[in-house]
């Protein structure tokens, strides 16, 4: 699903982000990133994404090598996996509804495949009565669901999220997280950044550490989160 061989990428104007980075990530699995500010996270993001591309080495997913993709199949490729930020990037001025609907209104959906899909995601976030209402009426974590119930409303096969908690209590942190196994249980495969490692330590997933670009390995492979 995710296979990075060797990977670097140097920004212009010289900063190494990330450094010959070579991991595997099979699909379905569930998966945290984590390191210190700075240590390449949400570079690794942007390459998986192809918001950047890798200076050297190679970057495959869903069996597309990123390095070689060409900008116009770019949309394709995005279309097939959800995105998560912390600051859910919610527009203010449309409803629950509307935030969620915008992908599909983008690739072009039908008004009756929108109605239901929408509705369907929504759903699985437990914000089904909250669709005509402002996002801006919602509290932070019901916000940080409309955010995920948009990511998800193209059935991605991949879903990454960028400190997906980062403003939220420990309480609705966890509730977050384990919405996130919900997509897990059925198949996504899912790679969230995240600082929060008391959240995550009691989690069974594997970790990706960064420390300065580079994989950290010291502590057993590439790391166990138990
Ligand atoms: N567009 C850019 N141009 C130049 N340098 C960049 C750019 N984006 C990121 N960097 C640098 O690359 C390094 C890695 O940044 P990145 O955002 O990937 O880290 P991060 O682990 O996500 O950090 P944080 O947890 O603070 O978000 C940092 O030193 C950053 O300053």
């Amino acid at each position: 699903m995710i296979e990075f061989d060797q990977v670097s990428k140097r920004y212009p104007g010289g900063h190494e982000a990330l450094k010959q980075l070579s991991f595997q990530m099979p699909a379905g699995d569930m998966r945290f990133l984590t390191g210190h500010s700075g240590a390449g996270k949400s570079t690794l993001l942007k390459l998986i994404m192809v918001m950047e591309r890798a200076t050297s080495g190679q970057v495959v997913v869903n069996g597309h090598n990123l390095t070689r993709l060409p900008a116009r199949r770019i949309p394709e490729l995005r279309r097939r996996i959800g995105v998560v930020f912390q600051n859910h990037q919610l527009l203010f001025d449309r409803s629950v509804f509307d935030n969620v609907a915008l992908p599909l209104v983008i690739a072009g959906y039908g008004h009756r495949d929108i109605g239901r899909r929408v509705r369907a995601a929504l759903d699985k976030v437990g914000l089904l009565d909250k669709e005509r209402q402002n996002p801006i009426s919602l509290s932070g974590g019901e916000q940080q669901r409309v955010g995920i119930a948009r990511a998800v409303v193209n059935k991605p096969a991949l879903l990454l999220a960028d400190e997906p908690t980062g403003n939220l209590d420990p309480q609705l942190s966890a509730e977050i997280m384990h919405l996130f196994e919900q997509f897990k249980q059925v198949g996504v495969t899912v790679l969230i950044a995240t600082h929060d490692l008391s959240l995550i330590a009691r989690m069974p997933y594997r970790l990706l550490s960064l420390r300065n670009g580079q994989l950290v390995t010291a502590g057993g492979g590439d790391d166990v989160a138990q």
